[in-house]
């Protein structure tokens, strides 16, 4: 018999008062929201606002002063190792070394998260078809172009089928048949229980391929609720309100 309960989503990333000081500045400020399986969440914010400190905290790569961090429902700050084997992290600049190749970059992140042997090669394999890197598998980092890098990042990201992918500003340097296979790609991931979270600057982004948008201003969260993909004029009254104002009365009053 078929329940006609709906079955409730998966939980995949929970922020509690999340905090960070840098610089002797707030970067981020009591930051709490939930994440579930399959939903892109767009991050928006003026320069300054907190994105990247709010994703690399997210990503394991800054420790947040305050606050509590639950992925798959484990306390992630008790078990930082949990990032490395359940999160895909695009960083703003994705670090690549010069000297490694395509194929031996993928290799180096299939070993710190796991894969070995057949495995780590079919998934190799699997990444590098799916962004069409194979003309670029054997190139050395250091002669790629900065769009051909974002690849490669982004293929590293995705190489484990991380159950949560944090993208920060991932359009970067991309050229537009690019940016929309990036879309395709951030929906497949959606389409199969992937939670995403994408730091753009781009609105258009945002309305192409979120759910959700969460708006940071002076490290604090504004705003955060459903994207319509049909009415971008929406986001950008909220946005800009929020950007200008510091609050979003255009939002309220909408
Ligand atoms: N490496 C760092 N060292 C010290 N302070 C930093 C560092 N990175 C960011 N900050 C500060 O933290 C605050 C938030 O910056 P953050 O980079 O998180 O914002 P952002 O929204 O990602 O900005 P942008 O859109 O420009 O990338 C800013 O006041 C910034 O000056």
């Amino acid at each position: 018999m078929t329940s006609i309960i709906p079955a409730s989503p998966k939980t995949v990333l929970q922020l509690d008062g999340l905090s960070r000081r840098r610089a002797g500045r707030q970067a981020v400020q009591d930051l709490s929201l939930t994440l579930h399986a399959g939903q892109v969440m767009g991050l928006l914010g003026v320069n300054g606002a907190g994105k990247s400190t709010t994703l690399s905290m997210i990503a394991g790569a800054l420790r947040p002063d305050t606050g509590g961090i639950r992925l798959n429902g484990e306390d992630f700050l008790e078990h930082p190792g949990l990032a490395r084997k359940h999160i895909g992290w695009l960083p703003e600049r994705a670090p690549v070394w010069a000297e490694l190749s395509v194929n031996e970059h993928l290799d180096a992140h299939g070993r710190l998260r796991g894969l070995h042997g057949a495995a780590l090669r079919a998934a190799r394999t699997a990444i590098i078809e799916r962004l069409e890197l194979q003309p670029l598998a054997r190139r050395l980092a250091g002669v790629l172009s900065q769009g051909q890098r974002q690849r490669l990042g982004l293929a590293c990201a995705l190489l484990h089928h991380p159950a949560l992918l944090v993208l920060d500003e991932p359009a970067n340097a991309l050229d537009p048949v690019q940016v929309a296979a990036l879309r395709t790609l951030i929906r497949e991931q959606s389409a199969a229980g992937t939670a995403v979270i994408l730091s753009t600057h781009l609105l258009a982004e945002v309305t192409a391929v979120c759910d959700r948008v969460a708006i940071l201003h002076e490290g604090g969260l504004r705003h955060d609720g459903p994207v319509h993909s049909d009415d971008h004029a929406a986001l950008e009254r909220t946005f800009f309100e929020i950007a200008m104002n510091g609050n979003n009365s255009a939002a309220r009053a909408a």
